[in-house]
């Protein structure tokens, strides 16, 4: 990259009245340089398109407000005789559930493998934070020692717990799990990998030897990919399965180790791609914010983003990683991906921004600005501008979280389409990752694939904001059970297998991806190996992971499942009806619960609320790990916020609670919050000078407000007191 065509300070006649200087100064020194446009033609551009737009996008977020209104008023009229059938009719009177449009083959064209025909786990990290972001780049490869010997999947306790120094039971405990996991997934002839003494290559051939002196191959030779070192003697070997590699790190004939052992290390192939997160868990309300998280992109996509930190007593620089290089069988080379792919999270439709202003004098609809900055950054790295290269394919992978329907997905391919005209890419460049994530998209799911048939290179059930989504829409329908009674229910088998079931229809395996939900308990990574493994059964080409370790112990489940062969099993699989979407997770009968039960339900959402908005109030940070009631951590971002928030907004709504005894747990809870986070010297007390707390204010508000807040979402009130926080 041509580092001496970055500016240290622009030319400001030309910058338009209506954009923030921080955003022209940005783009006009670090971005532009880099491209061939012309800066004026683009800044007039910039404004055309947003004032060409910005109609269309409120429209749309009145169309939300319109049926919202006819939704609350309807099942306040049938609250207690609402059944699937009924609210069929009715959502298709008020043209919320539109006639079910027949699948049809997407035509997505130049999409990378690792969204196409690979599968495997999709990394998500607030991109906001450098750190976190470069690791999660690099994330592509995991220590699998490193991730069994640091999670609960080996048992903490007795005589495996770890400890301050190395503990050699649980060392073993982690070599005898792995092994097992080679055993299956690259069986020998003969034998196990736990008996080989030596690993070579002999005649394009993985050679492995036992101590008697007898050797074995591999049971299916085709998974030798390559090696590194001395053919005799190896450093490494790489192998695949289910198009997955797997590096043995080996130890080599003049290396002797303590215990004697052959694998030093396992690296998996682990973060096929990355989620690079500008949206639910980064909190970004003002043009300062928006420039981090565009800066730390942009440093991706030249490869130039770098994070010195301080690590156990150590000043580590984190730099995105490199490919990694191998010898084939036949003496050829062989370069397999150093980085996780990236893709790109934009906000939805919703929320404004300082960065510019509309025709109106408003502030911008941060969606409008970017999908033109993020498109313009992802330029750079399909046009060769940086040190790495991110897509191979020429592409742009844009995820689009909380549309609503067709016709915001129509909108959003459009915006797609100007942005490109405006900055010079081929149409079709910028794809779409449709976030299923409200009910109004999972209802009209098909049509939704098809108004972005040549972009789209994802769907993803992104369960936490379905279910927010699901009791605000109902929220007048009567009180839901409590929250973790609503994963049970039959309105999120049905949103699940759908999802499936119609990206099958629609061509998706071999073109784009079938994606699931996040596992939100980052320490429980054993319940994680026996639960997620389910995603991958249900047909889930990728899944979200909260870590790396979690990408790397979920890569696991695709060695033992070969998703591809399991969809075209599914082929013939039809969605399950839509009146099964339509079965609200209710209380049938609200006397059953008891007031311990009603007490518990509030302290824990109080809790996971406090704890995740005190630290983006105060703190501005957007993703939080927060102990629920039961002292386990969970991811918390806007999304389980909105869930937890509405979940109390609609218990208020139906007497189950009162404004009185929800402000008591939450002053309770916020003693509580106060003492876990006693060892953060930056932090504030919420308690017991609760008036004085902005971030104690906001989730109140939250709470209280959360009845009129536009489906339910978070943002409006959070980035309203984080900007009085700021200020304060
Ligand atoms: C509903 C939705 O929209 S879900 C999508 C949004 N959610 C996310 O993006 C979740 C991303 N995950 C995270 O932000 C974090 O894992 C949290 C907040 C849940 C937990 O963070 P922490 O408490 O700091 O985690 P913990 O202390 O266990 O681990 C920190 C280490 O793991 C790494 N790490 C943790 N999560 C990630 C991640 N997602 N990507 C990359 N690295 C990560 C950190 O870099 C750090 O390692 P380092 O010291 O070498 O830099
Ligand atoms: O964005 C993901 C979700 O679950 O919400
Ligand atoms: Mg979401």
């Amino acid at each position: 990259m041509d580092l001496s065509v970055v500016r240290d300070t622009a030319d400001t006649s030309r910058q338009p009245a209506r954009v923030s200087s921080e955003l022209y100064q940005f783009l006009e020194t670090q971005v532009l340089p880099h491209t061939d446009l012309d800066s004026a033609a683009f800044w007039e551009g910039f404004i055309a398109l947003v004032d060409e737009l910005t109609p269309e996008n409120k429209r749309l977020l009145t169309v939300r407000d319109d049926l919202q209104a006819q939704i609350d008023a309807w099942c306040t009229e049938n609250a207690g005789n609402i059944t699937p059938e009924a609210s069929k009719a009715f959502l298709e009177e008020i043209g919320y559930l539109q006639p079910q449009a027949q699948p049809e083959q997407i035509g997505t064209t130049n999409i990378d493998a690792e969204i196409a025909t690979m599968a495997g786990p999709q990394l998500v990290v607030p991109v906001k934070n450098a750190r976190f972001a470069l690791n999660a780049a690099n994330a592509r490869w995991g220590s699998l020692y490193d991730a069994l010997y640091g999670s609960d999947v080996i048992p903490r306790e007795g005589e495996l717990a770890p400890g301050a120094e190395y503990n050699t039971a649980r060392g073993q405990a982690v070599v005898e799990y792995s092994q097992t996991f080679l055993d299956e997934s690259f069986p020998l002839n003969k034998g196990s990998h736990s008996d080989v003494t030596h690993y070579s290559v002999f005649s394009s051939h993985l050679l492995c030897f036992f101590a008697d002196g007898k050797t074995t191959g591999l049971a299916n030779p085709g998974q030798f990919i390559g090696f590194e070192g001395d053919a005799n003697d190896p450093e490494s070997i790489l192998l695949r399965n289910n198009g997955l590699h797997v590096e043995l790190e080996l130890v080599t004939s003049g290396q002797c180790t303590e215990r004697g052992e052959v694998i030093s290390d396992i690296n998996i192939e682990s973060a096929l791609s990355t989620i690079m997160d500008g949206e639910d868990s980064v909190a970004a309300v003002d043009c300062e914010d928006k420039i981090e998280v565009y800066q730390n992109w942009l440093g991706l996509m030249l490869g130039t983003l770098e994070d010195r930190f301080e690590k156990d007593g150590e000043i580590m620089c984190r730099r995105l990683a490199s490919d990694k290089t191998f010898t084939t069988p036949m003496g050829d080379e062989v370069t397999v991906a150093g980085r996780s792919l990236m893709l790109i999270r934009n906000v939805g439709l919703l929320t404004d921004i300082n960065l510019a202003t509309d025709a109106e004098g408003n502030e911008v609809k941060e969606g409008i600005v970017d999908a033109v900055v993020t498109a313009l950054i992802g330029k750079l790295d399909i046009t060769g501008k940086g040190q790495v290269q991110n897509s191979r394919t020429g592409s742009i992978y844009i995820v689009k979280p909380k549309l609503h329907g067709p016709d915001e997905v129509r909108f959003t391919c459009k915006l797609f389409s100007k942005v490109e005209q405006l900055i010079g890419l081929e149409k079709n460049t910028l794809k779409i990752g449709i976030m299923d994530e409200e009910r109004r998209t999972s209802l009209n799911l098909t049509a939704c694939i098809l108004a972005a048939r040549d972009r789209v290179f994802f769907i993803n059930t992104g369960f936490l904001d379905r279910t927010g989504d699901e009791i605000h829409t109902s929220m007048m329908a009567g009180a839901f059970m409590p929250k973790g009674s609503l994963k049970g229910e039959n309105w999120l088998t049905a949103y699940e297998q759908r999802n499936v079931a119609i990206g099958v229809q629609c061509g998706f395996p071999g073109r784009a991806q079938i994606g699931k939900g996040m596992w939100a308990m980052p320490d429980s990574m054993a319940d994680m190996m026996e639960q997620k493994i389910g995603h991958v059964k249900a047909g889930a080409t990728t899944a979200w992971t909260p870590s790396p370790t979690a990408a790397t112990l979920h890569s696991l489940h695709y060695h033992k499942v070969d998703v591809f062969a399991l969809l075209a099993e599914k082929s013939e699989e039809q969605p399950l009806p839509v009146t099964e979407l339509l079965q609200l997770p209710l209380m049938a009968d609200t006397s059953s619960l008891t007031a311990e039960a009603i007490e518990r339900e509030l302290e824990n959402n109080c809790q996971g609320i406090l704890g995740y908005v005190v630290r983006w109030i105060d703190q501005g940070v957007g993703c939080s790990k927060v102990p629920d009631i039961n002292g386990n951590g969970l991811m918390e971002d806007r999304a389980t916020l909105r869930i937890s928030a509405q979940h109390i907004a609609n218990w208020l709504q139906h007497g189950i609670t009162t404004e009185a005894q929800v402000q008591a747990v939450l002053e309770r809870m916020a003693a509580v919050v106060d003492e876990q986070n006693k060892n953060d010297a930056s932090y504030q007390n919420m308690a017991p000078n609760f008036d004085q707390s902005i971030a104690f204010k906001a989730a109140q508000a939250l709470i209280f407000e959360g009845k009129q807040q536009p489906s339910g979402y978070t943002e409006p009130l959070l980035h309203s007191f984080r900007r009085q926080a700021k200020q304060a």
